[in-house]
């Protein structure tokens, strides 16, 4: 039995500095992520003005218009922005219904969605650290509607009130000191990674670029069969947490390539904070692939967002491939190449090749080619080469195995003093 769909209606305010087009487009996802939390959407209201009123958001005429609006009670109202706390009092108090917003909205929808212990834990310290200095607003409408925003708290009263805060600062605490065991755990397995210096690739992006899909197709075309597969679905925040998959190419080199959460305007900065430590994969990755999705007419807004966001967390060194996805659904010709920019189409696999061989001018340039004679007593390092190089040429003579290869140079280095250089 499905409970009775939560209705709203999302209310924005569009700022002289901001275009049409793009005002719409911010209510059209603010409509998507209502639909991510289950919400549905039965009214739009919208103000044209040259800054937010600090007390209530909106004009005093449009919240007349709104609170005349004949909705049942049980609707809720959602601001495209981040409301202060007294924002929410006052619009609570003045419509009488709860009032929530942008960020509660996201925050809602990652702690629907997350998985793992660690990306529960980071939920949680964010939406803590957003409820608490808006305490005493969101007591009274979370005790009428008893939900909805997804954040419990039953007390009342002012000494209660006092009680609860001190008692949200003790969970973060706690909270932040498991996450930190956490993150090291993770640390050490990242350092363990690094050690066996296999490259670290990572996909980056607006939500619903086509990450997941795209590191489907890779895994798809160079494991088929494997089930490594990861999720992927058409709605905003499909992956929380980041996925790790190793590709191992026909020439046997091999790198990892990571899924991560995708980013959108107006992310959160409790949230972008508390992920940091998942993002930490990004900032130590050694290539990007900024994936984008080249039929959204937004896209180059989105790959603005995606750049800030990377900049905030201190990942805007790393090298970048861009990958020009859903072609497809768009008249630009693909699979193309130009430059360090591919368009290509995860959906339908096409473009992945030329995708890989971008992946191979930045992350391969540690290989040697080489022709060596392996004794024969030494036969474990022919089956090392043969698993972990590319092997061109294979023959028997009298001294040993001789390999014409490519090969890593750290492997070169390793087994140097157990074969014969002939050449390299
Ligand atoms: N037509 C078309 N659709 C695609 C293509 N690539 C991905 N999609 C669709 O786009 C939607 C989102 O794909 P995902 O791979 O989940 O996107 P994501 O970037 O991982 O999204 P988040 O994890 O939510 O940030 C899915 O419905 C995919 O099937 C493509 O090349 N062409
Ligand atoms: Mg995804």
């Amino acid at each position: 039995m499905e409970a009775a769909q939560q209705q709203a209606i999302i209310v924005g305010v569009q700022l002289q500095k901001q275009n049409e087009k793009d005002f719409a487009y911010s209510m059209e996802e603010l409509r998507n992520l209502a639909a991510a939390c289950n919400i549905k959407v039965i009214g739009e209201l919208s103000q044209k003005a040259s800054r937010v009123n600090p007390s209530h958001y909106l004009g005093t005429g449009k919240i007349q218009e709104l609170a005349a609006l004949p909705e049942d009670e049980d609707t809720i109202i959602i601001f495209n922005d981040e409301l202060t706390p007294s924002q929410i009092r006052n619009l609570e108090s003045a419509l009488d219904r709860q009032v929530i917003d942008r960020t509660i909205l996201i925050l809602n929808i990652f702690a629907q969605r997350a998985k793992t212990k660690e990306a529960q834990l980071q939920v949680e310290v964010a939406q803590l650290q957003y409820m608490l200095p808006r305490l005493t607003g969101m007591r009274e409408s979370l005790g009428r509607q008893g939900g909805g925003s997804g954040l419990n708290n039953r007390g009342t009263g002012e000494t209660k009130l006092e009680l609860d805060r001190r008692r949200i600062e003790e969970r973060i605490t706690a909270l932040q000191n498991e996450l930190h065991t956490q993150v090291e755990r993770r640390q050490i397995q990242r350092r363990q990674r690094q050690k066996n210096e296999v490259p670290v690739v990572c996909l980056v992006g607006y939500t619903n670029a086509g990450k997941s899909s795209l590191l489907n197709a890779m895994v798809e075309e160079y494991h088929p069969g494997s089930g490594k597969q990861v999720f992927a679905k058409d709605m905003l925040f499909a992956t929380l947490e980041t996925s790790v998959r190793s590709i191992k190419l026909p020439d046997h080199k091999t790198f990892l390539l990571t899924d991560t959460v995708g980013f959108v305007s107006q992310l959160p900065h409790h949230l972008v904070k508390a992920f940091r430590s998942t993002l930490e994969e990004v900032t130590e990755a050694d290539l990007l692939i900024h994936v984008v999705d080249a039929s959204d007419p937004q896209h180059e807004q989105h790959m603005e967002v995606t750049a800030e966001t990377l900049k905030a967390l201190g990942a805007e060194g790393i090298p970048t491939v861009y990958a020009y996805n859903k072609a497809d659904l768009t008249d630009r010709p693909y699979p193309v190449v130009e430059g360090d920019s591919v368009t290509l189409s995860a959906r339908q696999g096409s473009g992945i090749a030329e995708l890989t061989g971008l992946i191979r001018g930045h992350v391969f340039n540690d290989y040697i080619q080489c022709e060596i004679l392996i004794p024969y007593d030494r036969g474990s390092i022919v089956s090392y080469f043969n698993e972990h190089a590319h092997v061109q040429e294979t023959s028997y003579e009298e001294q040993g195995t001789k390999l014409l290869l490519e090969c890593r140079a750290a492997d070169y280095e390793r087994f140097r003093g157990d074969f014969i250089e002939l050449s390299s």
